[in-house]
């Protein structure tokens, strides 16, 4: 096991360069099994956990997969297996995104079913719901959720329940090799749909309207591997912009994208804080009193759930109180624990966190419940007083790549460490100061 060890108390200065989006990258990898002919090289890859298990769920399938230097390529000329075991699917729900490639393409998926998880129960049933509209019948039992058509599937209209970015992708999928046009409506608007869009069109695809909220598919018979490029992580980009705020930096987030981030700069802004888009990324100035303000979190172009656990980070040191609304999934406020363990005053009332700042941070030991969340902790560490040491790195791991080199980088105090090497970082960091610790409630 491994920990990250942060000491804070500096301000984070220079650039940060970012990396290929994984929410991008994932449903394009899967997307690469619709060619039949040639093989795609996908560029700026990030090497992420994640990009690894999507390249053995291919593999698994038949698929040829080599990842060298940020870039795919994938050969998927020979008949494919339609199965993608509970293996992968337990360590990535992003698994389920082959099924509707495979569907339309082999006329057959069995997938296992993907549980719930840290944030929530995560239901397909709108993925199931389109494959459905389009002629599939949809199996479920011992563990695995089984699709398949006899022939074509045909297109059709569907509209979601919810715009939801996976059920968007797997459908958009599924919807390019169909039998005539597919109607997609109250879809998915993020930039990653559009990214795969692309990618999809540039294969021989027929899809117009990615980006809004009605997409319209014409089906062809046929698509073939093609090279694409994969957009920079508006999420990893969002990060650091608030790695920087909260140290009163001053980083350029090199390759962020302005268009994709324009909730997190309005509420930065209204923060306080200085943001700039220049020629080479977005330019973030912490100031000396950050402000508070409210969140609710909404499907793209609303604030991102993904950004939620970093926001309230940063919001701990707002001095005032601010609200944050979760409406994305039910259960992603984990980390208001673990928060609480670094001396936060937070409190939850249904979906909404309640955060009083600005908090004296204090260090702790804590664990990353989720990804952002993880990313979430180790930005409070960089304010607070003393160490933190975050432990469950396997979720960090899924999303940033070299977190603490990127921050250690611009100037912070954070260390990787094993468990052996945990008792020499430990005797190498300042001894903590002591902390008020007069009793809270007196
Ligand atoms: C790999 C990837 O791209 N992951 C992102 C994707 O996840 P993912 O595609 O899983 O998220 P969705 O947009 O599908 O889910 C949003 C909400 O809709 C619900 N839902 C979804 C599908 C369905 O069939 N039925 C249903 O009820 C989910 O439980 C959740 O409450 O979008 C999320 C919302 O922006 C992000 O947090 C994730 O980082
Ligand atoms: C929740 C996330 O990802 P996933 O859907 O892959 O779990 C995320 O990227 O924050």
């Amino acid at each position: 096991m491994e920990k990250i060890i942060v000491q804070g108390g500096r301000r984070l200065n220079g650039t940060v360069k970012i990396d290929g989006a994984k929410n991008a990258v994932l449903p394009v990898i899967a997307a690469s099994i619709l060619a039949t002919k040639g093989f795609s090289k996908i560029y700026n890859v990030p090497a992420l956990a994640d990009v690894y298990t999507i390249n053995e769920v291919l593999k698994h399938l038949g698929a040829e997969v080599d990842f060298t230097e940020g870039c795919v390529t994938v050969n998927a000329g020979k008949e494919l297996s339609t199965e993608a075991p509970f293996e992968y699917v337990r360590k990535m729900r992003a698994s389920v995104l082959v099924m509707g490639a495979l569907l339309a393409r082999e006329g057959r998926a069995r997938i296992a079913m993907p549980g719930g998880c840290a944030i929530g129960s995560r239901p397909i049933d709108q993925h199931l719901k389109g494959f459905e509209a389009m002629g599939a019948k949809v199996y479920t039992g011992n563990g695995f959720i089984e699709a398949e058509v006899n022939g074509k599937l045909k297109g059709a209209n569907i509209y979601l329940d919810f715009p939801s970015v996976g059920a968007t992708e797997n459908i958009l999928m599924a919807a390019v090799l169909a039998e005539g046009e597919t109607r997609l409506e109250n879809c998915a608007q993020e930039p990653e749909i559009v990214c795969l869009a692309d990618y999809l069109n540039a294969m021989g695809a027929k899809i117009k309207g990615a980006g809004t909220s009605t997409i319209t598919v014409v089906g062809v018979k046929q698509l073939k591997g093609t090279m694409h490029t994969i957009i920079p992580d508006r999420i990893e980009a969002g990060t650091y912009m608030i790695a920087a705020a909260i140290t009163g930096g001053n980083v350029l987030i090199e390759n962020a994208d302005a268009d994709h981030l324009r909730p997190l700069i309005a509420k930065m802004t209204e923060m306080g804080i200085h943001v700039e888009q220049e020629l080479e990324g977005i330019r973030v100035i912490g100031p000396d009193i950050i402000r508070p303000t409210d969140i609710k979190t909404m499907p793209h172009p609303g604030f991102p759930t993904d950004m939620q656990s970093q926001m309230m980070a940063l919001l701990l040191k707002a001095k005032g109180t601010s609200v944050i609304t979760e409406t994305v999934f039910e259960n992603r406020f984990m980390h208001v624990e673990e928060f609480r363990r670094m001396n936060a005053d937070i409190k939850i009332e249904g979906r909404s966190a309640i955060v009083n700042g600005p908090s004296q941070l204090q260090g702790a030991e804590v664990a990353a419940t989720d990804l952002r969340a993880g990313a979430a902790l180790v930005i409070a560490g960089l304010v607070s007083e003393g160490v933190t040491r975050v432990t469950d790195l396997q979720h960090i791991d899924r999303g940033y790549v070299d977190l603490t080199g990127k921050l250690r980088a611009l100037g912070a105090n954070i260390k990787r460490v094993t468990i052996e090497e945990e008792a020499e970082a430990t005797a190498s960091v300042p001894v903590t100061p002591k902390l008020n610790m007069k009793p809270k409630f007196a």
